[in-house]
Parts: structure tokens; sequence; C-alpha cells
């Protein structure tokens, strides 16, 4: 039952009811208000900010093992004047790939070495695993340990050692993990509880897809992930586009992941066949240099003929969406996108098109496929192709599963413990005013333009085979003038394609990137929703230059575009942000690029480079200063009217 459906009278009486069932007695009530009330006592638990990862899963994956470097941060904190540097490192290595290193002291140690360092090893962890849980209530830690190794592990946490029996007892328990055999899972399993303790929920600030090899195994390990909020990026866009039936968004997504070389991820993971596709694109277009994919990954093509197939594809995939974005700029009139509708807007014979009231001279093309008196008419085999391929991304069960999570636990924007979360950005005129997006004899702006995409985005994925309109708007999201999620006047990528002229590429950034700068802007996006003017707005989207500030308006603005995307590290210099926010307050953490697990564990290096604080609290933050504690007291509220 939602809240908004229920008047708030309603709703208490509700709520009182299901409290009455779940606490049926006196006792039971006032047991529960005591829990709750030392529940808000405890700090406020960590929360992790990462964006852009661009399918970059290994990247990610280590990040998410090491809590950007919270782990070493907790280890340090407990052994640092004990233990020297390289152990420290070593037991984080540890602690991010249990398997691998358990697999590695197994090579290096004799057996009897290999027992002692077991031992020593379930020791330490166990310090650790006392520091990190004293956060937590025992029922949260209890949740996340491993269902076999509950009873154990508490009794090693929990044992006094002061008492000679006790001891005696904590020594036998040790003893019989390695006796029976499972010491080595009960070493993994402890890591894995410490990394999911040491930070309690993650929010992924947008672009999960696109341009790096694996969103598919992101994606897997987000759903598996204790706890996530997901903000949609530009780039997302083009998938649950995809998956509802857009046609335009399905080529773009289609075009990058050629140019990326990373068709894989659709035919493999998401069992999409390209067939036809390839087929019709190795026949129809040849080797074209503005159409060589980009190697960004340094990765090489084992014989020459991929490339030149992928240099075919891309062309087949961008002249079938100029053709597109002809039809559906101009059955949306709304959308007031026609300079953007370019295959109209050239001269066959002289090879030129007219831009801006210029004209310029295009080079590469490739336009065998259109008819000069209709250029936005599909051929009839690319249409066929196309709808093929609409079928299958409806249909392709893999892909629905990962959107199904990315649609119910995303959203266009979140307001959680004070701070406005979203990728791109919200549209505004150089003033400063929110600019409106007319749609359908009505006005959007601000925070109602993200709540109207918001709704149209759910309606399209659960209603793919529904009228085009909403689908249509999913595709004005990727690259519309007023998307919060684009954030730019115009894409250029036709331009990129077949103009030299570089003035012809750029894309003017919407004024809202200037005036983020400047503090009095923030609080005005803050205070748009309902938030305090302490916050802070958190944005990815923009790569942040090494040397760049991530930290805008006197600390209220920050932009952690990951960096992870190997595309743009050539950019940045670096491997990109994330942002911690513990009970001391926020931390922004930089990142050398990351090269490869194997790499990590060889060197015993780790990625993080810098942390720098962003702002310190005065009084640490509790549980009851944070949105969950709020919701508690309500119920402790509630509670006590049930004691009367
Ligand atoms: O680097 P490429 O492949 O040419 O892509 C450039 C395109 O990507 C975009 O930057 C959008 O992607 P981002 O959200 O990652 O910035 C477009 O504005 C631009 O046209
Ligand atoms: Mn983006």
């Amino acid at each position: 039952m939602s809240q908004t459906s229920l008047k708030q009278s309603d709703y208490m009486t509700y709520t009182r009811r299901l409290l009455a069932e779940k606490f049926p007695t006196r006792e039971a009530v006032v047991t529960e208000i005591m829990n709750l009330e030392a529940i808000l006592h405890l700090p406020k638990a960590t929360e992790h900010f990462v964006s852009d990862l661009h399918g970059e899963y290994s990247a990610f994956d280590h990040i998410l093992r090491n809590g950007s470097g919270n782990v070493y941060q907790k280890i340090k904190e407990t052994f640092g004047s004990r233990l020297t540097q390289k152990s420290l490192q070593d037991f984080a290595l540890l602690i991010y790939y249990p398997e691998d290193k358990l697999h590695l002291q197994e090579q290096k140690l004799s057996q009897v070495d290999l027992e002692q360092w077991y031992l020593d090893t379930i020791i330490r962890l166990l310090e650790l695993l006392k520091m990190v849980a004293s956060k937590y209530t025992r029922s949260k830690v209890r949740k996340a340990l491993d269902p076999n190794f509950v009873y154990i592990t508490e009794e090693l946490l929990y044992t006094d050692q002061a008492q000679e029996d006790k001891r005696n007892y904590f020594n036998q328990l040790l003893k019989n993990l390695v006796k029976m055999g499972v010491v080595k899972e009960f070493i993994k399993e402890s890591c894995y509880t410490i990394q999911r303790l040491v930070v309690d929920h993650l929010h992924v600030i947008g672009d999960i897809y696109d341009r790096g090899e694996h969103p598919d195994l992101i994606m897997e390990t987000l759903m598996n992930y204790h706890s996530v909020d997901i903000q949609w990026g530009n780039h997302d866009m083009l998938w649950i586009g995809a998956a509802s039936g857009s046609e335009l968004c399905m080529l773009n997504l289609l075009r990058i992941c050629a140019r990326y070389n990373n068709l894989a991820t659709v035919e493999d993971a998401y069992g999409i066949s390209l067939r036809h596709l390839s087929k019709f694109a190795e026949e129809t277009y040849g080797l074209n240099p503005a159409f060589l994919p980009n190697l960004v990954k340094g990765d090489s093509f084992s014989f020459r003929g991929e490339q030149l197939q992928l240099t075919q594809l891309q062309q087949a995939l961008a002249i079938m969406q100029f053709k597109l974005e002809g039809q559906v700029i101009a059955r949306q009139p709304d959308f007031k996108m026609e300079q953007t509708a370019l295959l109209s807007k050239i001269d066959y014979q002289a090879q030129t098109i007219k831009l801006n009231k210029r004209t310029y001279q295009l080079e590469n093309t490739c336009f065998d496929t259109i008819d000069p008196k209709h250029p936005y008419q599909l051929t009839p085999e690319e249409e066929q192709i196309i709808l093929g391929l609409r079928q299958s991304f409806v249909n392709s069960k893999a892909l629905r599963k990962h959107l199904d999570f990315l649609v119910n636990k995303g959203s266009m924007y979140l307001t959680y413990n004070g701070n406005l979360l979203v990728h791109g950005c919200l549209p505004v005129d150089e003033a400063g005013n929110f600019l409106a997006f007319n749609y359908q004899g009505k006005a959007y702006a601000g925070r109602a333009l993200l709540d109207f995409f918001d709704d149209q985005v759910r309606y399209a994925y659960n209603h793919p085979e529904g009228d085009q309109t909403a689908q249509d708007l999913i595709w004005y999201l990727w690259q519309g003038p007023i998307s919060p999620l684009f954030g730019k006047q115009q894409m250029t990528t036709f331009a990129r394609y077949f103009i030299k002229d570089k003035a012809s590429h750029e894309e003017v950034r919407n004024p809202y990137f200037k005036l983020r700068k400047q503090e009095e802007f923030v609080k005005k996006l803050l205070g748009e929703f309902g938030l305090d003017v302490s916050g802070h707005v958190i944005n990815g989207h923009t790569p942040v230059k090494r040397g760049h500030e991530a930290i805008l308006a006197n600390g209220r603005m920050i932009v952690i575009d990951g960096g992870y995307s190997k595309a743009y590290q050539p950019t940045t210099g670096f491997g990109g942000y994330t942002l911690l926010y513990n009970s001391y307050g926020l931390q922004l953490v930089a990142h050398h690029p990351f090269t490869s697990k194997e790499e990590t564990l060889k060197s015993g290096q780790d990625i993080i480079s810098t942390t720098r604080v962003v702002n310190h609290e005065l009084k640490r933050k509790l549980v009851a200063d944070t949105d969950i504690g709020r919701q508690l007291q309500e119920n402790i509220a509630l509670l006590k009217t049930m004691l009367q």
C-alpha cells in the first residue's frame, strides 16, 4: 500500500495495526522501543558513491572489494602500529581477493607453515571483524555472516578470552576449523563479511552501460549486492529504450558497441543475433577510415577482417540511425530538434551540408542507401533488419532480467540523507532559471521535469508494444536539448563522422555546468528538492580531468564521474573519483587507473591515490540524523502511542 494513496491519518492507523501484529504484547513493544532507541545512537553507516562505470567491470569490482580504500583504512586503524606496511597490504589483498590469496599461500607455504598462517589469519580477521561490526547491531552483523558460520563466528567474536577456560575453548574452536577442513571457507567468508560491513550502502550515479566490455557483469554484481540504488545515466537510457522497443535507442547502442568493439555484450551476454545485420553491412559498406573502431583498451584484432566488419557495421547502423532521427523529429514537433534532422540538409550532388548557415564539405561519406528525395526512408532490407533486432531486444530474457533491476532500483534522481544525487544536470538558462520542456501542452521544469521523465521511462519499459510516444521520450533523454541526462544543446555524431572542421563537432553544454560552481545556485537546487542547504549535490556524467576541481561551490557540489572508462583516461589522466560518506563526513577518493586483478595481486599495489576530506562533521553523525533514523523515530512515536 503506498503512502500517497492514503490520507496521513489512515496511514498512521494502518502502520499502527501492522506494528500491533508484529509486537502483540506490552513487553514486546517495550523491547522494540528500547532496541530502536539504541539503534538511533549508533554511528551513521557508510555510504559509497560511484559513477560512470561504463562497462569496466574489473575496475568496478576492485573498488567494491576495497570499499574505495575504506577496508585498508580500517586495517590501518586496527593494526597500523603492530604490522609492517607490507603485512598490512598483504592482509588487505586477502580481504579483497580471498580465493586468489588463499591459493597463493597454499602454493608458497609448507603444510606446517600454512596451518600456522591459517590460525594467525583467523585471529586477525576476527579482530578486524569486531572493529567493523562495532557500528552495527548484533542482528545486522548476523545477517552479514555466511549462514554456515554464524554460530562459530559469534562464539569466536564474543568469547571473553580473559578467562583461561574461555581461552581454551576459543583455541579449540580455531583448531577444529583446521581439523574439519573448513578453514579456507571460513577465512573466505569472513573476508566477504568484512567487505560487506565496511560499506553499508552503494549509490551508482549512472552510466553503467556502454564503451567497456562487461556491463552485464556489473549488473550481476549489483543484483547480488546487499544494498544499492541507481540514478539512471544517458547511456543506461539507450538500453532501457532498446528493451522498451525504441528502435532509435537500439541503433545508437549498437553503433556505440561496434565503435568500441563490444558487440560481444549484445551477442553473448544477451543472446541477440546480429547475423542479418552483419551480412547486410558486409554487402553494402566498405572500409571507411571515419568508422574505424575505437581501440581504447589497447586490444588488437586477431585478424584484419574483424576491423573491417566493425567498420561496416558502424556505417550501416549510423545511416539507419540518421534516417530514424529524421522520422522521430518529424513526428515529435515538441522536441524542437529540427536542426538535428540532417539527411535532408545534404546536397548529395555536391556532397556538402548546410549547418547553422555554413556550408561544409562532407568526407568519408557512405550514403548509398539514401534516396535523396526521401532521405529518411529506410530501404526494405534496413526495415527488416530493424524489425528483427527490435524483436530480439524486446524479447531477450537475459537483458530483461538486468534491466528489470535497473528500472526498479533506478530513478532519474534520488534524495538521500540530505544529498541530491543526479547523473547529469537540471537544465537551466544562463540566469539559472529552470528550463521548461513543453510537451503536449504542458510545461515541465526543475524537479517536475525529472519526475515527468521518471514516469515516462517506467511506462515505456512496461509497455514495449505500446505507442511510440514514451519510447521517443526515452530517446529524447539520450540527446534532447532539455534532457537532464544529456545536458548539452546538441549531439554532433554526424559531424564527427563526416566533417573535418572541428568547430562543427562542438557540443555546447547547458549553463548548469558553469553555474554549479556557485554555492547560491547549488542551494537553489537543493531547495527545489526540499533539501536543507547544508546538503550536497552529487553528479556524474562529465569526466573530471586531473587537476580540475571535483569539489565545487564551496564543497556543496561534488562531481564524481568515475573515469573508469578507459576511453576517457587519456583525457582525464587518471582512474577517476569515488566518494565515501561516513559518520565523520564526506571524503573524495581519487584512483589510479586499474590494470587487472592479477597485476594488483602481483604488485600488492592498490589503486587508491589520494583521499580528500570534503567536509568534516563537527558532531559525529548518528543513525538518528539519517533518513532511516527519522523513520525509526516515527516508529518509536507510534509504538509509544500503543503503550498508552
Ligand atoms: O567519444 P565518442 O564515442 O565519439 O562519443 C561521444 C559522444 O558521447 C557523449 O559524450 C555522451 O556520452 P557521455 O555521457 O559518456 O558523455 C556525447 O555527448 C558525444 O557525442
Ligand atoms: Mn553520461
